[in-house]
């Protein structure tokens, strides 16, 4: 696949990490980058993650042989308008990365143009350039929603293109992929949002609670740090789906509160059974699915190089440790040191070492 020309509009977390994926597997393609913010701009090219960034935006898209808008969806949107008044090459592929396919594939079907719904089901509530990433996608799920069967072959040309991305591509139907990710990804960022706001207000009455926020609220809440315009986007233009849902979600709620009326201890019971039966027959092992947990939590006493003292004892072993995070859950007390591993083998392989050669104790919770 060489001389190529890829134009990615949008240069932040998905689009740079895309380009970088592109690069990865076809260096010979050349990566034009179009963003509204000029330090974004100014960074892909310093870092190379684009090759240049042209003056003209109408001679760029005339240029291209794909165009991939990753920008929010609202923009993504206004995008297409704009390259529906350019005279773009007949086989020029116009492609997208925005969480919502319904309302932008019949967007760009009343403007006639040569478009391929996509969505790689991969993120991070981080944004923006900074948080380029070219081992975001992999093992994720890349969805095409392509709407003729003509388009076959220009959905395989996107694969080869983006195949540095590791991720297992699947088509889906625009509707059918909206009612999935509504249910999946845009429904649970509302619920984390909605804890976390509730939470606002608490923690005025009760000031300690932020410090006591635990596992179960950190957990549930990290997607609450999205950025807001992006969700903002994402809700409105799938509030059909998302109406129905959050619809359901009240009967949930409501439910509960009448079984915890009638102190119903077996259907309380039964819903928390259910959900666990759920969860944990999940698929596990692979992003896009959920993703395993292989956390090791390590108690280490509050003194001078403890944590030195277990990072320098796992270098020494043939391990993948992943991720390192201080938990400041028992401030004053004891620290939690919560080590991230890649597989099942690697954990149980640093619990024992650390276990033989220190008396800090291991937890799996
Ligand atoms: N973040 C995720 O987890 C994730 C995952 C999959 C898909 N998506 C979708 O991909 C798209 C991009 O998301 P992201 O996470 O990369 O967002 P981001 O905020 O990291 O990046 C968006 C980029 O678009 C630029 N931009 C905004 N308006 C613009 C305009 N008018 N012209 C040119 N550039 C403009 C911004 O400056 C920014 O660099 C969104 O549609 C989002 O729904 C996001
Ligand atoms: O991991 C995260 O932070 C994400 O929110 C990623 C996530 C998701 O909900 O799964 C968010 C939006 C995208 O459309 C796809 C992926």
């Amino acid at each position: 696949m060489s001389k190529q020309t890829v134009m990615i509009i949008g240069l932040g977390l998905i689009g740079s990490s895309l380009a970088r994926c592109i690069k990865k597997n076809h260096p010979n393609v050349w990566i034009c980058g179009w963003d509204k913010s000029n330090e974004t701009n100014k960074t892909a090219v310093e870092n190379k993650v684009v090759d240049y960034l042209p003056e003209s935006f109408e001679k760029a898209a005339q240029a291209s042989d794909v165009i991939v808008l990753a920008v929010p969806v609202n923009t993504a949107q206004y995008y297409l308008k704009e390259l529906s008044t350019i005279a773009l090459k007949k086989e020029t592929i116009i492609t997208d990365t925005s969480s919502t396919k319904q309302e932008i594939v019949c967007t760009a079907k009343g403007y006639n143009l040569n478009f391929i719904g996509g969505h790689p089901m991969a993120g991070s509530h981080k944004s923006g350039i900074f948080a380029c990433d070219e081992n975001l996608f992999e093992n994720a799920y890349y969805i095409f929603t392509p709407t003729k069967i003509e388009q076959e072959n220009q959905v395989k040309q996107l694969e080869e293109l983006f195949s540095g991305t590791r991720a297992k591509f699947v088509q889906l139907d625009p509707k059918e992929h909206d009612e999935i990710t509504g249910m999946l990804s845009h429904l649970p960022h509302i619920i984390a949002s909605g804890l976390v706001n509730q939470a606002e207000g608490f923690n005025q009455k009760h000031p300690r609670a932020k410090q006591l926020a635990a596992g179960g609220f950190r957990d549930i809440t990290r997607i609450a740090s999205s950025d807001p315009q992006m969700w903002t986007d994402i809700l409105l233009s799938n509030r059909h789906v998302l109406l129905q849902m959050l619809s359901k979600w009240q009967k949930t709620t409501s439910q509960l509160s009448f079984w915890l009326e009638n102190k119903d201890i077996e259907q309380i019971h039964r819903f928390f059974e259910n959900a666990k039966e759920m969860r944990d027959h999940l698929p596990t092992d692979e992003k896009g699915s959920i993703p395993a947990f292989y956390d090791l939590f390590v108690d280490v006493p509050d003194r001078p190089g403890s944590i030195a003292e277990i990072t320098s004892l796992l270098a020494k072993v043939p391990i993948s440790l992943t991720n390192i995070k201080i938990l400041e859950t028992r401030e004053e007390i004891i620290g939690v040191l919560q080590l991230t591993f890649k597989n099942e083998k690697d954990l149980t392989t640093a619990k024992m070492y650390i276990e033989n050669k220190t008396d800090y104790h291991c937890r799996l919770q």
